[in-house]
């Protein structure tokens, strides 16, 4: 569903990633863990075809972000923490509206906003103008926004930042339910209990490089601890001396 091969980014001399390679499956949540400034929006954004990539590639749902952007495009969702909503229309004006970059008539659309509101709950949304949401309701909204033409991989980039616990519940809950035949889940973010609540997997990135990809038992595993926050040190810990005695060997 997701193949990352040897993906590089440079912003003119940094490098922002270096030979990046991984895969995930359908019907997985995987997560993308990294601290600040690892890598990880720089790396969405490449798979979004939002930023070119310095070398490599990525395929996603068997197409190509380099031959096939806009194919790409039409099989992902990004909800990536920005609202973005026009004040004056509706919840229900602004998914047709973005329904109709994908072809879905309004009909189309009201059936999909349906099935959207048995997971959402969306009906207070939908008729009044998004100018008067709360936060919550504005979250609901850019979710069922990014998932309206149904698209077969979801990407979320810190998609949790400034939610309440209440509208964070009802992300993690969506994104739990998003888990399906047919479907990948990335999942960005620093929260470590995210992760370790939603993500099968999870690649943890530090400083543009990738430290680990396993399941999240697996992490914890290989570092003997357990908890995540507590392996998710160590690798890093584990990462920063090796680049130090490399410095000293060198
Ligand atoms: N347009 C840019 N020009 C130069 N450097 C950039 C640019 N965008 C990002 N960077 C740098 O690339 C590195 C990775 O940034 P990125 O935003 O991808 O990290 P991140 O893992 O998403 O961090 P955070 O968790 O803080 O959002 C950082 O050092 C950042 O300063």
């Amino acid at each position: 569903m997701l193949t990352i091969t040897n993906l590089s980014k440079r912003y003119g001399s940094f490098q922002a990633l270096r030979n990046i390679s991984f895969a995930a499956s359908e019907g997985e949540i995987f997560g993308l863990l990294g601290p600040n400034g690892a890598g990880k929006t720089t790396l969405l954004r490449i798979l979004a075809t939002l930023l070119d990539a310095s070398d490599g590639t990525a395929t996603i749902a068997g197409r190509d972000i380099r031959k096939d952007p806009e194919g790409v495009r039409r099989s992902i969702g990004v909800v990536n923490g920005g609202m973005g909503l026009y004040d004056r229309l509706t919840g229900r004006e602004i998914l047709r509206y973005f329904a109709g970059f994908y072809g879905m008539t309004d009909a189309q659309t009201d059936r999909r906003i349906d099935e959207l509101d048995e997971v959402l709950g969306l009906r207070e949304t939908l008729d009044r103008r998004t100018g008067e949401f709360s936060t919550g309701m504005k979250q609901k909204i850019v979710i069922a926004r990014a998932v309206i033409h149904d698209p077969a991989v979801l990407i979320l980039d810190e998609a949790a930042s400034g939610l309440d616990v209440l509208a964070r519940r009802a992300l993690l809950d969506f994104v739990a339910a998003y888990r399906a035949p047919g479907k990948l889940v990335l999942y960005s973010t620093h929260v470590m209990a995210e992760v370790e609540e939603v993500c099968d997997r999870v690649a943890i990135i530090d400083h543009g490089e990738l430290l680990v990809v396993d399941a999240v038992q697996g992490v914890l595993a290989r570092t003997g601890e357990r908890s995540l926050e507590r392996a998710f040190f160590a690798l890093l810990h584990e990462r920063a001396s090796s680049a130090l005695s490399g410095t000293v060997k060198a």
